[in-house]
């Protein structure tokens, strides 16, 4: 069984979208998904750009009426600020509430989203798990937020944009003025999208390579200790750690320079406003609440600092939507309609190649029982997988009595295939229930009695609650483990029963039992047996021998043993 390392992703050829939303269907598919809570926020901060907006005209019109002779004429504008202001925090408070309950629900559909498509992707999932839970748990968060996002964007848009209208409407020279100066503000802002998007997306690899590599580092960590290799695979896990840094002090570098930047260009602009509003004031063409006006419009439309917030937080969001379609990159399985036809579970494999395997033409009878043998490496694990659908091959078909595996409806297929590996994961919350996980719950003497085949009853029985025992609260030896993986399988026992080295950690003696519980105790049905064994291969009916990219020979153990080159491949494995 081989997974992904970290460090092959990229030959793996996983790499992100390039180009605009059109390029980008899962960014699509985010803000779609989370268009109806955007559209509220879109609402709330337009209000709240419409409150800001209308307060400097307000606080003209009160300061003129103030200095003018009807003092009393100011009263309803001065409660109009108020309103305005007030109307201001609570827009405000309204937004942030509505920002957060959408960001939460985008972020809970796009891990939902993501998992159930790994998880639908089979065994050959692109991405090595501590990158996947990185993508998972980092990446959605920062996705989440982009739907409303986009709309607080929009948003912040119309306060410049208004800013600017209002101060033209106020008086036209001074927005000509402003005018003057917006293509270098512009011109700010896109290099700044431009800059913090790469150094960002390249921040999100790093920190996704380091997640991948300590996952790796955790299962393999008595590995590690045997080897006393604790100081090579700290090195090892942290070699992308430079490149984190890098991008982080460069994205750092990207705001910290467009700020600046923003922080001497805006106070000019805004004087340039003034001095021309005070040049008009002093020509009488402007009142003095007018210029009061002007001025607040003209720092409202150089008010780009929450755009910048709004979107460097989008040129995250992108980044991170980028990373989880990464994880959406391999197709998931598809699955016909038809059931199966009266049979005894005949496998057959035509023109079938996978992994190391290349036009492999095999026949099992239903109702056999066969042994897979060959040298490490010579595509056992492989062909197991395509026997029961785990994966599918690169080429040729797969049936079960006379069915091609993709046309089967998913619940036959798992109704009727079952599979037990070496090293089992253990599923359910209790010992139980990890026997019972799977398709169409058995019942507790179902269970009992698959634990039983499984030469597993004793030892679950012995436990503190037996079979109500917390999967976590009964530390398993290897071999424990198996036998309860087995009795999963028999619980679930159609008519094709695959055994991926599951019996590798048992006893010789329980191996027997297992093997005889296989022939008497179960549904009838053929039973394909991954082994390294040579008594595995000698109770088998027939032997599958695997050997140069393809099946050397199918025939009964007693025949092929002959051969020396056949007694080599059991000679290898004891060695
Ligand atoms: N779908 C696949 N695509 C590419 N390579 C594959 C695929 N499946 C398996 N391989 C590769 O083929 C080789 C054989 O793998 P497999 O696990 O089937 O061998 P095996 O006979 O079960 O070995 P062992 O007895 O050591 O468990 C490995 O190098 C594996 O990485």
């Amino acid at each position: 069984m081989t997974r992904p390392r970290a460090d092959l992703l990229s030959a793996r050829g996983v790499r992100a979208p390039e180009g605009p939303l059109a390029q980008r269907p899962f960014l699509r598919e985010t803000v779609r998904y989370g268009a109806a809570p955007a559209a509220l926020v879109l609402l709330l901060t337009t209000a709240l750009a419409g409150a800001g907006l209308a307060l400097p005209w307000a606080l003209g019109r009160t300061l003129d009426l103030l200095l003018g002779d009807d003092r009393a004429a100011a009263g309803p504008w001065l409660a109009l600020c108020a309103a305005l202001t007030g109307a201001t925090i609570l827009l405000g408070a309204l937004d942030g509430l509505v920002t957060a309950v959408a960001n939460a629900r985008t972020t809970a559909w796009i891990r939902d989203r993501v998992l159930r498509h790994v998880l639908a992707t089979g065994p050959r999932a692109a991405l090595p798990e501590g990158d996947l839970v990185a993508r998972l748990v980092g990446n959605a968060a920062q996705a989440g937020p982009v739907p409303a996002t986009l709309a607080a964007t929009l948003a912040a848009v119309i306060t410049p944009v208004g800013g600017l209208v209002a101060l033209a409407l106020t008086d036209g020279w001074s927005a000509l003025a402003l005018l003057a100066g917006m293509p270098v503000l512009a011109l700010l802002l896109k290099v700044f999208v431009r800059a913090s998007g790469d150094a960002g997306a390249a921040y999100l690899r790093a920190q996704g390579e380091i997640a991948g590599r300590l996952t790796e580092a955790v299962e393999g960590a008595r590995t590690i200790a045997a080897a006393d290799a604790a100081e090579r695979d700290a090195a090892r896990i942290l070699a992308p750690l430079p490149e984190l840094s890098r991008q982080g002090y460069r994205m750092w570098r990207v705001t910290g320079r467009s700020t600046a930047q923003a922080a001497a260009l805006l106070p000019l602009l805004q004087l340039a406003v003034l001095a021309v509003a005070g040049l008009r004031l002093a020509d009488g063409a402007l009142s003095v609440g007018g210029m009061l006006a002007a001025w607040r419009y003209a720092v409202l439309a150089t008010g780009t600092g929450a755009l910048v917030g709004q979107l460097n937080a989008l040129v995250r969001g992108r980044a991170a939507t980028d990373r989880l379609a990464e994880a959406l990159a391999p197709p998931a399985m598809t699955y016909g309609t038809r059931q199966l036809p009266e049979g005894a579970g005949a496998l057959e494999f035509r023109s079938m190649s996978t992994g190391p395997l290349r036009q492999v033409d095999l026949y099992v009878p239903g109702g056999a029982v066969a042994a897979v043998v060959g040298r490490s490496g010579s595509g056992k694990t492989a062909l197991a997988a395509v026997a029961g659908r785990l994966a599918d091959p690169d080429r040729g078909t797969v049936l079960v009595d006379g069915v091609p595996l993709p046309e089967l409806s998913r619940d036959a297929l798992r109704r009727e295939v079952g599979h037990a590996f070496a090293r089992p994961a253990l599923l359910g919350a209790t010992v139980g229930g990890t026997i019972a996980f799977g398709v169409g719950e058995p019942g507790p003497d179902e269970v009992r009695a698959a634990a039983r085949a499984a030469c597993a009853d004793e030892f679950v029985r012995r436990l503190p609650l037996g079979y109500d025992t917390p999967c976590a609260e009964a530390p398993m030896s290897g071999g424990e483990a198996q036998r309860l993986g087995l009795a999963r399988a028999f619980a679930h026992c159609g008519r094709l029963l695959i055994l991926d080295d599951a019996t590798s950690s048992l006893d010789s003696a329980t191996e027997l039992k297992v093997s005889r519980a296989l022939l008497d105790e179960l549904t009838p049905g053929t039973r394909l047996i991954v082994a390294h064994r040579v008594t595995t291969a000698a109770r088998a009916d027939l032997v599958v021998w695997l050997d140069g990219g393809g099946v050397r020979a199918l025939a009964p153990h007693a025949e092929l043993w002959r051969l020396p080159e056949y007694r080599a491949v059991f000679a290898e494995e004891a060695a």
